[in-house]
């Protein structure tokens, strides 16, 4: 099956960005999304001692079987979700790395069906757990179908396209990536030239539902916070804006002292903050990566550095992630 990889090396996005900004590199690191395993390379190369490389596709690891083993016992490869990634590591840890979305890998290949440009399965599962698009586009209501594709996707066509959905399932099953791409294609005027496929926030949004993606985050920041060391970095690299929200929302929320108690307010206990962002703005790619990886073109890294403040969970609605009736 893995044939159908391209083999053009996978490109990792604004990893030179996070070593120059955490030099030096050192001690042990944690890369939540191992992919291609770029990252866990860079930050071996760069200086890391240890690397756990971390993935809920176990694909990832099957991939690095020809070269993980040079690394030796520097790099310690770990089938799991980042949500919970302070139980993954035996030790405090030096830096966290996350790297969001799907990988080239999983995209490639058809029989995983995250893709609107090969016919597959409509699966779009990145571990082999849970439930599955097709479940989700056959199952699920109307409604919550729309609110997934306009609060995971910002598809401005969400009930139009959540209505021909419930339409053609009631006519025979839906259960590939083709056929879902076609109905959505109906349901919005045609592509002009240099504009995105008509499916791609449809089939983003349905990934992100069907893997948790923004739960995964909120929950993956905490754990990182409870699992740095002092003076350990975080550093997030997201594709789009909801999940750059969710990153910018929660570092702020953990770096700010928050006005603290005043004379009006004396019960308003100032926070301890758990992190200082360093830099205090999004890095973006610069126009070189851009030339070389089109893939970088909408990414932002954020990074920021433990304090020796105490952990503190964050609500979900303070990082203002969407709330869907009935999901
Ligand atoms: C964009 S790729 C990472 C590429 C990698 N940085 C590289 O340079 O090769 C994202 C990877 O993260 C994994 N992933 C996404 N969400 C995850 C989660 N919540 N827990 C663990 N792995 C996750 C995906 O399965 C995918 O392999």
């Amino acid at each position: 099956m893995t044939d159908e990889i391209d083999k053009a090396p996978h490109i990792p996005v604004l990893l030179g960005a996070i070593l120059r900004e955490v030099a030096p590199v050192s001690g042990v690191w944690l890369d939540g999304t191992f992919g291609a395993g770029g990252y866990a390379r860079g930050l071996l190369e760069g200086g890391a001692d240890t690397v756990i490389g971390v993935d809920r596709d176990p694909l990832a690891f099957e991939m690095a079987a020809d070269w993980a083993g040079s690394y030796g016992d520097a790099l310690r490869l770990k089938e799991g979700t980042f949500s919970n990634l302070d139980t993954l590591a035996d030790e405090p840890l030096d830096g966290v790395a996350l790297d969001l979305g799907v990988s080239s890998m999983q995209l490639d290949l058809a029989e995983r069906g995250f893709s609107f440009m090969r016919d597959g399965p409509l699966d779009m599962r990145m571990g082999q757990i849970g439930v599955s698009a097709e479940d989700l586009v056959n199952d699920a209501p109307e409604k919550l179908l729309a609110d997934i594709l306009f609060q995971y996707g910002e598809e401005r066509a969400a009930r139009r396209i959540a209505k021909a959905i419930v339409a053609e399932r009631l006519k025979c099953r839906i259960n590939s990536t083709l056929q879902l791409a076609g109905i959505v294609e109906k349901c919005l005027p045609s592509k002009k030239p240099g504009q995105s496929h008509p499916a791609t926030r449809s089939f983003q949004a349905i990934r992100i539902a069907v893997n948790d993606e923004f739960g995964q985050l909120a929950q993956g920041l905490m754990a990182a916070e409870r699992a740095l060391r002092p003076g350990g970095k975080l550093a997030v690299v997201t594709f789009h804006s909801s999940e750059d929200r969710i990153v910018k929302k929660f570092m702020s929320e953990r770096s700010s002292t928050g006005g603290g108690g005043s004379r009006y307010a004396p019960e308003a206990a100032a926070k301890v903050p758990g992190f200082t962002l360093t830099p205090r703005k999004a890095i973006p790619p610069d126009a070189d990566e851009i030339a070389r990886n089109t893939r970088a073109r909408s990414a932002k890294l954020r990074i920021a550095t433990r304090t020796d403040a105490p952990a503190q969970p964050v609500a979900p609605e303070t990082l203002g992630l969407p709330q869907l009736e009935g999901f």
